[in-house]
């Protein structure tokens, strides 16, 4: 058995740079036509002459033959000048705009500390159509981990988008019944993206049988009933709803450590990840929307011609792939056997 899908495209996605970049885009070259590339580099891209600088190191870091367009995006500051927005609007290469709480998430220190300081970025933004991408958790210490999303979307979002309702806003990687329910009742200027770990797991993997750091990204796996919540709403056809993987590469040593490093990456097996859940669903048939027309539709970009076909065929993950900083990267379900297979 065999489907064949429109060449699809991932809208949240960490590439890191150097080393690593060289390591990991291959990976996704060979699935994707595209993908928005997140700014949380070390020091962040917070300039359009940063994005393009980084573009064509993602680009140079190619190997030859493979085909892949990736899409810059800005990392929101505190200071982030109008200005800005709009060379970002005039660039070829900036996208959108990404919203990190400071302290919520992997490199997010320089991200905002109080979002009406942006108030000038977001009313250009909002005027211009460039789309807010959102890291969406509260970062107060005293919220519960698992809370954090949904109180983001009443303390953040919901008055957010309250003073700026034109504001085109992505709701990255969510992992809640909340937020799933928030943007399918927003207007059609508030989509999500939603990982393959989140239609996969619950926050048992974490825990199964010992402390398992390669299932520990941010937001938090939760409970089951959001699992299902996320899974309806991947399956449902509603074009609100698109593929991100936040595929979150970091290295071994930095994942099994005393205090390890969020993120999980899925980027070697994400359309097989993917299709495992939607199957699990019984909505194979739903997949390619979500993989490939939801995402350019809401950005606005064509979708893409080409496919790719996915195989019923057993194979097993590897246990690491080669990384940077003379260490190995352990990738979303190392040693396990996988159902689905991309053809080359
Ligand atoms: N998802 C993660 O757990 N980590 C991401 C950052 C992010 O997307 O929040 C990373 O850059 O490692
Ligand atoms: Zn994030
Ligand atoms: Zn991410």
């Amino acid at each position: 058995m065999q489907i064949t899908l429109t060449r699809p495209d991932d809208w949240h996605l960490h590439l890191r740079d150097g080393a690593a970049l060289a390591a990991v885009l291959p990976h996704t070259a060979r699935q994707f036509a595209r993908a928005i590339v997140m700014p949380n580099l070390r020091p962040p891209i917070t300039t359009v002459a940063a994005a393009e600088a980084y573009r064509a190191r993602i680009l140079a870091a190619l190997p030859p033959g493979m085909t892949f367009e990736p899409l810059l995006t800005l990392y929101l500051t505190d200071h982030t000048p109008a200005d800005e927005i709009r060379r970002a609007v005039d660039s070829d290469c900036v996208h959108a705009v990404k919203l990190y709480p400071a302290g919520a998430t992997t490199h997010s220190d320089a991200g905002v500390t109080e979002i009406g300081r942006c108030a000038p970025a977001l009313e250009a933004m909002a005027e211009l159509g460039m789309p807010l991408l959102v890291h969406g958790e509260a970062t107060d210490p005293a919220v519960d981990i698992f809370d954090r999303e949904r109180v983001f979307i009443e303390c953040v979002l919901r008055p957010l988008l309250a003073r700026h309702p034109q504001l085109r806003v992505v709701f990255e990687h969510i992992t809640t019944a909340d937020a799933a329910d928030f943007v399918a009742a927003c207007g059609p200027n508030v989509a999500a993206t939603i990982t393959a770990h989140h239609l996969l797991y619950n926050r048992n993997a974490i825990f199964a049988g010992g402390v398992r750091p390669h299932y520990y990204c941010l937001p938090v796996l939760k409970r089951e009933r959001h699992r299902q919540a996320l899974l309806r709403a991947a399956t449902s056809g509603n074009p609100k709803f698109f593929l991100g993987t936040d595929s979150a590469p970091h290295a071994r040593a930095g994942k099994e450590a005393a205090c390890g490093c969020a993120g999980c990456y899925t980027a070697h097996a994400a359309l097989e990840l993917y299709a495992t859940a939607f199957e699990s669903a019984g909505a194979l048939d739903r997949l390619e929307a979500f993989a490939s027309f939801h995402g350019p539709d809401f950005y606005g970009l064509p979708r893409n011609g080409g496919q790719v076909t996915l195989a019923r065929q057993d194979w097993r993950v590897p246990e690491t792939f080669a990384y940077a900083d003379d260490d190995r990267l352990i990738p979303l379900g190392a040693g396990e056997w996988l159902h689905w297979r991309m053809l080359d």
